[in-house]
């Protein structure tokens, strides 16, 4: 491995997809499957990876919009740059866009390919670590032929392969390579693979995966289709988490409940803005994808957090799950106190959450009970809260 070990993936997207036919339905990588873009399924596929750093999508100057919904879920963690007219090209593009701070190695996947898993991802990284290219590939089963003006020539299959993608590459090789095929002209590399073999890189094959497949036909966008409905249906991977947070009153003038200020006689003491109901969905959220909790990532000892909006926590939390696949489902908080009353504040504190969460009302449970003035809630010393969430991971459960 080079100095740099940051592992950073550059997706190309930038193409118009003409083969995909129906272009009023617009470029193939924003087309719907599964219920969700293209892109956004392969997006997933590396952002969800222990081992990926920054994720560059070069796409087309008519996309921004496009690709700003589609990767919505992993903003800040994934950046754009516009490609170019060929796919070399577009990747050369966002090879540049990273030298501003290079990473050891770099894949380089296409867009169009939503289903790389991690087992593949690890075949590439592990083969690309060893200082070569690593291509992922399949053997060529079908008996080929070559359509000769004098007529059909079969050409020996043996030792031919499919190439597939996510390549890896060392980053300063590689876009060495690509610099050089640009300075010479040369604009017909139809991968990257290609490009490190005529610049004389080494490249090793490793095993592809047959799942991998291209969607460039209109049949490869149905199948891609039909094989996430078929996953999701037979045995949805719905997960439950739970919370419980408490705090106690001390001097003030109004406390923080589910994201909404209520005047009262007291104030709930703690490092943030002490919303108990938000610590406590927080919670839930992380415990859907065995994240921790939530002084895992936001440490009560971290001066930053001092009388920070609570929202901040659950928005992460929720950034978390969908970086995972994760869809919520639903959301239900109990706040138990003996005053104030949440009753009239429960709508907005439910259009508080939905915009927190992304999903809609009708998902949100916000309820409230007295503790019939028993224990320390009963002698309003505190407030307590309990909170569950659903989340709908990606694939089926497994077995
Ligand atoms: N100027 C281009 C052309 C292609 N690509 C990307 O390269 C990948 C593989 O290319 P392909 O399947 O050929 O996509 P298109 O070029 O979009 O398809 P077509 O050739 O049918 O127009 C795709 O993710 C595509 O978006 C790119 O980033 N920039
Ligand atoms: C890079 C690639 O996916 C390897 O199979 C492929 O070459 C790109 O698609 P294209 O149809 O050749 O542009």
């Amino acid at each position: 491995m080079t100095e740099n070990s940051e592992i950073a993936v550059v997706i190309v997207a930038a193409g118009r997809g003409e083969r995909a036919g129906s272009p009023e339905a617009g470029p193939k990588q924003y087309r719907t499957i599964g219920g969700e873009p293209v892109i956004r399924h392969t997006i997933r596929r590396f952002a969800g990876h222990p081992s990926i750093g920054r994720i560059i999508v070069a796409i087309h100057g008519d996309d921004i919009g496009l690709f700003e919904d589609a990767a919505a879920e992993h903003r800040g963690r994934v950046s754009a740059v516009i490609g170019g007219a060929s796919r070399q090209e577009s990747t050369l593009l966002a090879l540049r866009k990273l030298s501003a701070d290079p990473p050891g190695l770099v894949l380089i996947h296409d867009a169009v390919r939503p289903f790389a898993d991690g087992e593949l991802i690890d075949r590439v990284v592990r083969a690309a670590s060893e200082g070569q290219g690593a291509l992922p590939a399949l053997a060529v089963t079908d008996t080929l032929k070559k359509d000769m003006v004098e007529g059909l020539v079969t050409v020996d299959r043996n030792g031919l392969h499919a190439a597939q993608t996510p390549q890896g590459f060392p980053f300063a090789q590689i876009l060495a390579a690509h610099e050089a095929a640009h300075r010479s002209g040369r604009t017909d590399f139809t991968d990257d693979a290609s490009i490190a073999e005529w610049a004389g890189l080494p490249v090793r094959l490793v095993l592809g995966s047959p799942d991998n497949f291209k969607l460039t036909y209109p049949r490869d966008l149905a199948m891609a289709d039909e094989k996430l409905n078929r996953d999701r249906l037979a045995f949805p991977d719905v997960r439950t988490g739970n919370g419980y947070d408490v705090h106690a009153f001390e001097p003030g003038d109004a406390v923080f409940l589910c994201g909404v200020r209520i005047a009262h006689d007291r104030r709930l003491s703690g490092h943030s803005d002490a919303d108990v109901g938000l610590h406590a969905l927080t919670d839930a959220l992380l415990a859907t994808c065995g994240a921790g909790d939530i002084g895992t990532h936001f440490p009560p000892s971290d001066p930053q957090w001092r009388g920070a909006a609570s929202r901040i926590f659950v928005e992460h939390a929720a950034s978390i799950v969908r970086a995972r696949g994760g869809r919520i489902a639903n959301a239900d908080i109990t706040l138990i106190c003996e005053a104030p009353r949440v009753g009239p504040h429960r709508a907005a504190m439910t259009a508080e959450l939905s915009s927190m969460l992304g999903i809609s009302a009708d998902r949100i449970s916000i309820k409230a009970t007295t503790n019939e003035r028993l224990g320390f809630i009963g002698r309003e010393e505190g407030i307590a809260a309990i909170a569950t969430a659903s989340v709908v991971y990606p694939g089926s459960l497994p077995e």
